[in-house]
């Protein structure tokens, strides 16, 4: 089996009386592009922290491309790229000579240095900029330049820390764009609120609520998941229930309470066999029992649905 980029295991990271990271597990294998999300104080940026070295765990370990994080920081640090949350410059420097700096600073080789950065500069869309002060950019443009720091010396793996917060639409578009091209050569573990942006770019979604892990999954598997079907009709739960549940197919009926119905109307969330579309049967018997119907549709379960789960459970 192939060695995964990071592996987390049983990771807790306490601040004082906080835990802020509980028992965590995850793998992300070579190439992946994993999203990190969760509420604010989830324990995104310090499960981040840890694994990029900055700070100690409380118990359990990482590991990034087999290098502990605790007794191997130096092999870590080596072969990661890191950019946090909000990115530290010398506004003084020009982009380029920022760049020349840092690469130095990483020990990229000097015959290859000038062609590095190029390659940083074109790859993070910000080649119009390099000539400019880093104190007069933009934080889209920042935080791009952030994120050609941590391409520099060839990291494979990368760890990103809200890179699209505080963007606008247009510097989103352009971030994520980076950052998709990203994998497959690199492994990236980036941390996000904004979910549509973490769907179009990710292989796989970790969700963590109060330091603990809620949900691991690829996107392709939400996409393919069985879809529900929605009804709302006129009736009560107790007229309603077992006429649903008397369809063939039909696996289990709950109640939506979430989103309450009109009066004398009940709603429900219909489970039916997978590859089962039983909106015809719902309405047909529905129809013949003398229950009108005000709603039908079928709904596949979206990030978003998923992160509301998950990122409520035990609040
Ligand atoms: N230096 C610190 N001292 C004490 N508590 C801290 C410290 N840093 C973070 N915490 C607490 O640890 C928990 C996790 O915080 P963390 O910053 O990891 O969350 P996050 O998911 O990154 O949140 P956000 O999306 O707001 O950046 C929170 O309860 C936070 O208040």
């Amino acid at each position: 089996m192939t060695q995964p980029a990071i592996q987390v295991q049983d990771l807790t990271k306490n601040y004082g009386p906080v835990v802020a990271v509980d028992r965590i597990n995850f793998e992300v294998a070579p190439g992946e592009l994993v999203g990190f999300l969760g509420n604010n104080g989830a324990g995104k940026s310090t499960t981040m922290r840890v694994l990029t070295t900055f700070l100690p765990a409380s118990s359990g370990y990482a590991r990034v491309n087999g290098f502990d994080v605790m007794y191997q920081s130096d092999d870590v640090r080596k072969h990661l790229g890191y950019l946090p949350e909000s990115v530290p410059l010398y506004s003084e420097m020009r982009v380029e000579e920022y760049l020349q700096y840092r690469a130095k600073l990483k020990s990229v080789d000097r015959t290859t240095r000038t062609k590095r950065i190029d390659y940083c500069l074109d790859r993070c869309r910000i080649k119009g900029v390099r000539r400019r002060l880093l104190g007069t950019l933009s934080k889209g443009y920042r935080q791009r330049v952030g994120l050609a720091d941590t391409l520099l010396a060839d990291p494979k793996v990368l760890i990103l820390d809200e890179p699209l917060s505080g963007l606008d639409p247009v510097q989103q578009e352009e971030t994520l764009k980076a950052v998709k091209e990203l994998g497959g050569q690199h492994t990236v573990l980036f941390s996000s609120h904004h979910l549509p942006d973490v769907e179009k770019v990710c292989d796989r979604v970790i969700i963590i609520n109060r330091g603990r892990i809620k949900f691991d999954g690829k996107l392709s598997a939400i996409a393919a998941s069985v879809p529900t079907v929605v009804v709302e009709a006129r009736g009560t739960t107790a007229q309603l229930e077992p006429l649903l549940l008397g369809i063939n197919g039909v696996l289990e009926i709950k109640p939506i309470t979430a989103e309450a119905p009109a009066e004398g109307f009940a709603a429900f969330e219909v489970h039916a066999e997978p590859g089962l579309d039983v909106r015809e049967k719902v309405a047909g018997r529905l129809h013949e029992k003398g229950h009108p119907i005000r709603r039908l549709e079928q709904r596949r379960e979206k990030l978003e649905d998923i992160y509301m789960r998950s990122a409520m459970r035990g609040e």
